[in-house]
């Protein structure tokens, strides 16, 4: 991939970077009546602060407000109430700098078929007033690996392709902050990781990254920072490790080096719920934050246990998700 040049913002222009490249606090959107349909509350009174430089997922089931909350950012939504800033740019006060700071990739690929990627980019940039000498069509269209379509009908391009040229356009003013609404969704695996690499590469050169995902995966393998939303508000919203840490809870397995039963074990294990896995493997769960595993494997050895093999397991994003969207639905 060619090099990109640094942010517009992070230029010696600019002195002080903001701490926050988005802010928003009591952001309230009530999709009014329509038909049938009643009010709809999509957010409710989110407060959310995505720090500089961070590459930040927002997760969250179906019609949780994800895409509402990245619509205001964007400008295609009007919120209810509550503020937001953009690259410290208040949205109400200053709506043509907030957008010039930041840059939307929509989940859905609206290319028009008759342009060429070349002629699109360059179309975009004029939109956003970029000068002529300082467009990066040609950088942007390397970078995603579209040089040779440069001058291809865009109808002619797969469904990876227009992703990639979405991204560009994104792209085409140098924002700040970039935000990719399922960037992923119904993309095969090597686009996927095409696309991640290019997004940390953005995000390695000081562009804050947002980016909304059903993949749980995507937010644990991408994202330093991750907030969750369900019904329209924010149930968590914290780094990946201390989400993680959250549910405080491990499980040891442990391969003794000889057949055993529970009952021979000794009474101080049960604490640990002891479960056997089969005649020589055990399963042990415990809290991280309370017990060492060294504690549990002197309490084996005191038994005159030895141990061939142990491993431990991780709780994965995916149990925190369904815990929290779980309590938030009051079950
Ligand atoms: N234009 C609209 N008019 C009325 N209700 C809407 C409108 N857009 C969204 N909603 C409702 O607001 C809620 C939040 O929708 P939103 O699209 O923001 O959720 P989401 O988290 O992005 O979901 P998804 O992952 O399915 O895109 C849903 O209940 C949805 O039906």
């Amino acid at each position: 991939m060619s090099e990109l040049s640094a942010p517009a913002s992070s230029n010696s222009s600019v002195t002080a970077l903001p701490d926050l490249a988005v802010s928003i606090r009591g952001l309230t959107k009530v999709y009014g009546a329509s038909g049938a349909a009643g009010a709809k509350k999509a957010l409710d009174d989110v407060d959310l602060d995505i720090p500089r430089g961070s590459l930040f997922a927002l997760l969250g089931p179906n019609g949780a407000g994800k895409s509402t909350l990245i619509n205001i950012l964007a400008q295609l939504v009007v919120k209810s109430s509550g503020n937001v800033k953009i690259w410290d740019i208040d949205l109400d006060r200053d709506p043509r700098h907030a957008a010039a700071a930041i840059g939307v990739v929509p989940q859905e690929l609206n290319v028009d078929p008759f342009f060429t990627p070349q002629a699109l980019l360059d179309l975009q940039a004029g939109m956003y007033g970029v000068p002529k000498a300082e467009r990066r069509t040609k950088e942007l269209l390397a970078a995603l690996s579209l040089s040779d379509k440069a001058n291809s009908y865009s109808r002619t391009l797969s469904g990876g392709m227009r992703r990639r040229l979405m991204v560009a356009k994104a792209m085409v003013h140098n924002p700040p902050v970039l935000v990719l609404d399922e960037p992923t969704a119904g993309v095969d695996v090597e686009l996927r990781q095409q696309l991640w690499a290019y997004v940390r590469e953005l995000n390695a050169r000081g562009v804050t990254v947002l980016l909304t995902t059903h993949y749980l995966e995507e937010a644990e393998e991408l994202c330093d920072r991750i907030a969750i939303i369900n019904h329209g508000k924010v149930i968590a919203h914290e780094t990946k490790e201390a989400l993680l840490g959250r549910l405080d809870n491990k499980e040891l397995l442990i391969t003794l080096d000889r057949d055993i039963e529970l009952s021979q074990l000794s009474a101080d294990l049960e604490k640990f719920h002891t479960e056997k896995l089969s005649s020589r493997r055990l399963r042990l769960r415990y809290r991280p934050s309370q017990v060492m595993v060294d504690e549990i494997l002197g309490v084996l050895r005191q038994g005159g246990l030895q141990i061939v093999d142990l491993s431990t397991v991780e709780t994965d994003l995916e149990d925190i998700f369904l815990q929290l969207t779980r309590r938030g639905a009051g079950e």
